[in-house]
């Protein structure tokens, strides 16, 4: 429910920008400009999870992304992705509205 409301926000806002620590991974994960929908930063992230090989290959809903950028900007070692509040907490710290 939080992730779909701030998604219609932001569209509605017509996008999010993130911060530059944020910016350069999604750009990583071949991201292009500097506003986006927050579909489209879920998208980079998880793209950039599994090309950087983040993931386990045997518990594919654990990401261990100690010693990675991703790491730094969430201030953990790993997560599950059954469990988003992390990342939530993380956009709220690294994304702005794209309208001002
Ligand atoms: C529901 C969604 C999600 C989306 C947001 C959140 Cl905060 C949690 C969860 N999700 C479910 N599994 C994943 C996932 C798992 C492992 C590796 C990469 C992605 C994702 C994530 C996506 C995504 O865009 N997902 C598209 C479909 N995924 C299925 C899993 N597929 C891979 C699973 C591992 C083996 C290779 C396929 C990739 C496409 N974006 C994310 C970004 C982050 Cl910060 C964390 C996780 C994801």
């Amino acid at each position: 429910a939080v992730l779909y409301s701030i998604i219609c926000y932001s569209e509605l806002l017509g996008g999010v920008r993130p911060k530059l620590p944020l910016l350069k991974i999604l750009q990583a994960a071949g991201a292009q400009g500097e506003t986006f929908t927050l579909k489209e930063v879920m998208h980079y992230l998880g793209q950039y999870i599994m090309v950087r090989q983040l993931y386990d290959k045997r518990q594919q809903h654990m990401v261990y992304c100690g010693g990675d950028q991703l790491g730094e900007l969430l201030g953990l070692e790993s997560f599950s992705v059954k469990d988003p509040s992390p990342v939530y907490e993380m956009l709220k710290r690294n994304l702005t509205s794209a309208a001002v």
